[in-house]
């Protein structure tokens, strides 16, 4: 076991907060070890740390780099992992009540309240046997293009995950973010169609995020949409750049931003409302963001933001782990397509399991 595992164990066993974690394509993996277990909470943006912000709420729970030991290591690939085979098991009552709920929120499109909607919901999957490290390398090795991570708190719990959605990405003033949306199971042809419901879901998400940017930054650029493979999944890419007007625009940026329409809807405000009111249960920090935030941990370069939306990621609780799935929903979306998608995206974590 090497140094940085050891020092995981070790935190684990103190039940102090610590945070591990390697970015998209990186042969780098870093832990950040905070040296007691108070939580801390962002005062502004302007703090350097790592950040693991929550869907809905202004509290923030961060680790401060201040307060931190940092271990880099390089990911040797020394353990060979098979992908588990997992195969669908419908939960019959799951699927009725998010059949229920996706036909709610059409139904809402369809009298005007909004004009996209993600709906989500929470499965429970019971854990044989749990080692962080085998879970955290078998993430590294199935998803090298994803932000993999395990995140630790006494007062919040532990979460794990492997996200194909960059947030944001600040390196001074040059900013670049993505709009990802629109689902397929990705099977072993490379060509990909996409239908027109997915393609207008993810046009949304470009509009929001264009939208919100438009007054804070210059020079934009938007990519044409583009296919991309997330594990067993392909989504459709917009990416999009720009240069940030002023420093101190970042945490308006992030708040415009927070929650995109790839995880809440547009317009945020009433989509957000009616998932607050309508889901049934708490997203917690499943799709809020996380990452580094004006320190890169690796180079411990400052003025560099790196965060990335929390999806396909799991809370473990006791002898469960507690997944968080959903989809984008527009006025063309089919319930029973709907849940099909949620399960197929729950796949990215069960095959670690
Ligand atoms: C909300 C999730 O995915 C988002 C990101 C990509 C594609 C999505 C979709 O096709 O619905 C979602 O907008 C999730 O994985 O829980």
């Amino acid at each position: 076991m090497t140094d940085l595992f050891i020092k995981v164990r070790t935190h684990q066993e103190q039940q102090l907060p610590f945070v591990l974690y390697a970015k998209p394509n990186s042969d780098k993996m870093i832990g950040l070890f905070q040296k007691n277990d108070h939580l801390y909470f962002l005062e502004d943006f302007a703090m350097k740390g790592f950040v693991f912000a929550p869907f809905d709420g202004d509290l923030m729970p961060y680790i401060p780099q201040k307060q931190s030991d940092v271990y880099v290591e390089t990911i040797v690939e020394t353990d060979y992992f098979i992908a588990k085979e997992v195969l669908p098991e419908i939960d019959e009552t799951a699927k009725i009540i998010f059949e229920n709920l996706v036909k709610r929120g059409v139904e809402a499109i369809n009298k005007g309240t909004f004009k996209k909607v993600v709906l989500s919901r929470k499965e429970e999957v019971l854990l044989r046997q749990f080692d962080i490290e085998t879970v955290f390398k078998k993430l590294i090795s199935f998803y090298p293009t994803a932000f993999k991570y395990c995140f630790f708190h006494p007062k919040i719990g532990m979460w794990m995950g492997a996200t194909p959605e960059q947030f944001l990405k600040i390196n001074q003033r040059a900013l670049q973010t993505v709009a990802l949306a629109g689902t397929q199971i990705a099977t072993t042809a490379e060509n990909v169609s996409w239908s027109e419901k997915e393609i207008e879901e993810q046009r949304l998400v470009t509009e929001f995020i264009t939208t919100g940017l438009q007054s804070k930054v210059s020079e934009m650029t938007v990519s044409s949409p583009y296919s991309i493979k997330a594990g067993n999944l392909w989504h459709i890419k917009t990416d999009i750049t720009a240069i940030v007007k002023s420093k101190k625009a970042k945490g308006e940026i992030i708040k415009t931003l927070h929650p995109t329409s790839a995880v809440c809807g547009l317009p945020k405000e009433s989509a957000k409302a009616f998932i607050l009111k309508n889901e049934n249960y708490d997203r917690e920090y499943y799709s809020g963001f996380l990452g580094e935030l004006n320190i890169d941990f690796a180079t411990f370069r400052t003025e560099q933001t790196d965060l990335f939306v929390n999806l396909r990621c799991m809370k473990i609780v006791g002898d469960m782990a507690q997944l968080f799935i959903g989809c984008g929903i527009t006025k063309d979306s089919v319930p029973a397509d709907e849940f099909t998608e949620t399960g197929n995206k729950s796949i990215t974590m069960k095959k670690v399991l």
